[in-house]
């Protein structure tokens, strides 16, 4: 898969594409029936398909400060839209000047100009252009003059029929801030991870009899609420059932929020300085302050015995 920064980086000569034009941030299940729906598009057309996307989120620009939480970072993004089948992934600056341009000029400058579009596949809600004043049918219309066709992709809906919400980014982000992660996990598709740099901590785990590799996460990274999580601790391309801490270790009079995770029965890792990944599967208790540090190694055991399991009998299911 080819993965381009700005328009500049598309190849000379580059032929018609099948694109499709979003956030995509998470590349939860809503994204994945359009993105999905545009492959399968381009290998009807014998085009390539290309996702477009924006690098910071266009709201940091419309409203300075509002970035949101990211559910996943750019290459992780790129990843899973390369497993969907994505030829090429276009990220676009999203610059004040970018967020200026009128729906048509943005037609012109990247579906025809760069891109050449022959078709466009978008979701209903799909909006585009200077105070996103686009939308599916002004793209439809601009298509008849610049010769692409539209399609748009009607979302599945969550939960019973009418009673449900649409697959959202934002509700997602909302689920993994309360901790709900299998509600999160749900409309991802799979469990919500967070990743970065393994980096020292009090160097007390290890005393405790639990080490935990503490994640330096990336900036705007979506991390569920305080608490203690099972899931997995993701390294060196091995998933290893884990469990998790979140939150500022309030037993010890903590200040910093760190994600910490403890790989259930592995001794003698060294993960300092490796990239990681922390992989969400449900939320067992809040973070509490015990009585003492003995109490809190009983909750502990406990946390690891039932991540031990949740990890366990989720693995079963998958594998069955
Ligand atoms: C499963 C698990 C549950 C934890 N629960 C709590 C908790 O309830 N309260 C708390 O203050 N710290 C909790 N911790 C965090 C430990 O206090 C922390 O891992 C320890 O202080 C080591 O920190 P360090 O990695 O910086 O050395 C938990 C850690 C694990 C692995
Ligand atoms: N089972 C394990 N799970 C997580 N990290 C482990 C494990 N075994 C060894 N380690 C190593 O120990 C480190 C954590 O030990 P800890 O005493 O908590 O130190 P720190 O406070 O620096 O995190 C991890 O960064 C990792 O390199």
């Amino acid at each position: 898969m080819q993965r381009w920064r700005g328009l500049e980086e598309i190849p000379e000569g580059w032929g018609r594409s099948v694109v499709t034009i979003g956030s995509y941030d998470g590349v939860h299940r809503g994204h994945q029936l359009i993105i999905g729906r545009a492959v399968e598009r381009a290998r009807e057309l014998g085009a390539p398909a290309v996702v477009v996307t924006f690098d910071p989120h266009p709201s940091e620009v419309v409203r300075p400060g509002s970035h949101p939480p990211l559910l996943a970072p750019h290459h992780r993004r790129a990843e899973l839209m390369g497993e969907l089948g994505v030829d090429a992934v276009l990220v676009l600056p999203f610059t004040r000047e970018f967020s200026q341009l009128s729906p048509a000029d943005f037609v012109v400058k990247v579906l025809v100009d760069k891109l050449h579009a022959k078709a466009v596949v978008e979701g209903p809600s799909f909006r585009f252009g200077h105070r996103a004043a686009g939308d599916v049918a002004l793209l439809a219309e601009l298509g008849g003059t610049y010769d692409y066709e539209v399609e748009v992709v009607d979302l599945f809906v969550r939960g019973d029929a009418g009673g449900g919400e649409p697959f959202s980014s934002t509700l997602t982000r909302r689920l993994v801030a309360e901790g709900d992660m299998a509600a999160a996990a749900e409309i991802l598709g799979r469990p919500h991870r967070v990743e970065g740099v393994v980096v020292r901590g009090a160097q007390r785990g290890r005393e405790l009899g639990y080490p935990t590799a503490n994640v330096e996460t990336l900036p705007h990274t979506a991390i569920p609420a305080d608490g203690v999580y099972a899931g997995w601790l993701e390294a060196d391309g091995e998933s290893m059932p884990a469990a998790i801490s979140v939150g500022t270790n309030p037993q010890f009079d903590g200040t910093e929020r760190t994600v910490e995770a403890y790989a259930i029965d592995r001794v003698g890792l060294d993960l300092y300085g490796m990239h990681v990944a922390v992989e969400f599967l449900e939320r067992l208790r809040g973070q509490a302050r015990f009585d003492t540090v003995d109490e809190l190694l009983k909750g502990i055991a406990d946390d690891v015995e039932r991540s031990r399991a949740l990890v366990a009998a989720y693995e079963g299911r998958s594998a069955g």
